[in-house]
């Protein structure tokens, strides 16, 4: 049995739980040798010598972190994972940097982990050179991030086996947020007809943007997925240094909430507005574009004109597009696909979570005694 335990059961750790119980309690699919042992959020947490049973887990919210669960303890927590027989999977669903730097001791301690939170990946390039070595040997602890990038797209997956098999990355270009894509997809288009701010509400809405939305607005999320790929790629690549244009309006840039951002977001429409007018004119539209260039450097996030037959442009909904230019692909390896969201999310997660099971050779046999 893989042991898991995820840290911020929030929209897309919930969605990975909803996930995992609706599975286990279909009769279509052979039981997977997963088994949810621990969850723990910032105010509280649980942790069972005995996987939770898909009847609880499926009301988390009340039967395993209500009100008799126990004060949060996250080095605790690790401590009781770690003493665990078989493998063990921790599960970051967090956005936190403070998490993120948890993972070297974690992994030290035998923990796999499986994430969509960015943090570790695109931060400072030692925890990322930490994470990696701790993570290499081919029979110790693992690290399965596929839904840091693209969501549930296989898209790093891709560019590990590219890379893995000695392709060239030459370009790495896309439509990498699925907040920003859903955004211009939806306003910046010859027939649309939404303001700039209510297409940033619906995204809100919807669950593609970060917890604040100006963390997707000011490039900063699509920069750090941009500074992933380079770095899988084999790129000393880093948000620091990486030309980011930010279009949050200068005068939101330091409102103290999320909540006031949003509410004082539509001041700015006309400014968005005659941005879209001069693209039109210019027969094309608006795209917010992640560049990783594999061989001069020259990396970049920025928002852009594509003209109206461009694939860029006849994006749907929340796309993420990403084209691969390689060696043995100078036509691109394009992947595409709803970038955004707890459910895709929740999936590449999920995936992540089987392939180690797979790896380390889990078997569904029951265990009740773990401790
Ligand atoms: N939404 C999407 O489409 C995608 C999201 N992601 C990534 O997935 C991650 C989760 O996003 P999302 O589910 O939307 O975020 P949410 O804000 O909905 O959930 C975050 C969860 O983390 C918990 N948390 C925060 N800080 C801590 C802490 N220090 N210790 C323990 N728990 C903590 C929160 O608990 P509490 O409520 O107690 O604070 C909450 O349960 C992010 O890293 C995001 O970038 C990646 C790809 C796509
Ligand atoms: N806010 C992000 C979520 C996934 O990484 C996005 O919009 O793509």
């Amino acid at each position: 049995m893989l042991n898991v335990a995820i840290v911020g059961p929030g929209l897309v750790g919930g969605a990975l739980i909803e996930q995992l119980v609706a599975h286990a309690q279909s009769s279509r699919f052979t039981t997977l040798p997963i088994s949810v042992v621990g969850l723990i959020n910032s105010k509280k947490m649980a942790l069972s010598a005995t996987s939770f049973s898909a009847a609880s887990l499926g009301q988390w919210q009340t039967a395993i972190l209500g009100d008799s669960a126990q004060p949060a303890d996250m080095d605790w927590f690790a401590n009781g994972l770690a003493g665990l027989k078989g493998a063990t999977a921790v599960v970051d669903c967090t956005s936190s940097d403070v998490i993120a730097a948890l993972y070297p001791k974690w992994l030290s301690w035998g923990l796999h982990v499986v994430t969509p939170n960015k943090k570790a990946f695109s931060s400072d390039l030692p925890l990322f050179q930490e994470i990696k070595q701790l993570s290499s040997s081919p029979r110790g602890p693992s690290v399965y991030h596929e839904a840091t990038v693209g969501a549930g797209l296989p898209v790093l997956s891709t560019l590990n086996d590219l890379v893995r098999t000695g392709d060239q990355i030459i370009k790495i270009e896309g439509i990498f947020s699925g907040t920003l894509s859903y955004l211009f997809n939806n306003f910046s288009s010859p027939d649309a007809t939404q303001t700039f701010s209510a297409c940033v509400a619906e995204a809100k809405a919807n669950g593609y943007t970060e917890p604040d939305p100006r963390d997707d607005l000011n490039g900063m999320d699509v920069a750090r997925k941009v500074t992933i790929l380079g770095r899988v790629a084999g790129l000393e690549i880093g948000i620091d240094t990486l030309p980011v244009e930010n279009i949050v309006p200068e005068s939101l840039r330091t409102v103290s909430t999320a909540d006031e951002f949003m509410t004082r977001l539509p001041e700015f429409d006309s400014h968005f507005s005659d941005l879209n007018a001069k693209a039109l004119q210019a027969q094309s539209v608006l795209r917010y574009v992640g560049f990783v260039d594999g061989v001069d450097g020259n990396s970049s996030v920025k928002l852009a004109r594509y003209p109206l037959d461009h694939p860029f442009a006849s994006l749907k909904g929340s796309d993420n597009i990403i084209a691969f230019t390689t060696k043995r692909f100078p036509n691109p390896l394009i992947v595409q696909g709803a970038g955004a969201g707890a459910a895709v999310t929740a999936f590449g997660v999920f995936s992540d979570l089987v392939k180690i099971s797979e790896r380390f050779g889990c078997t569904s046999s029951v265990d009740s005694s773990k401790f």
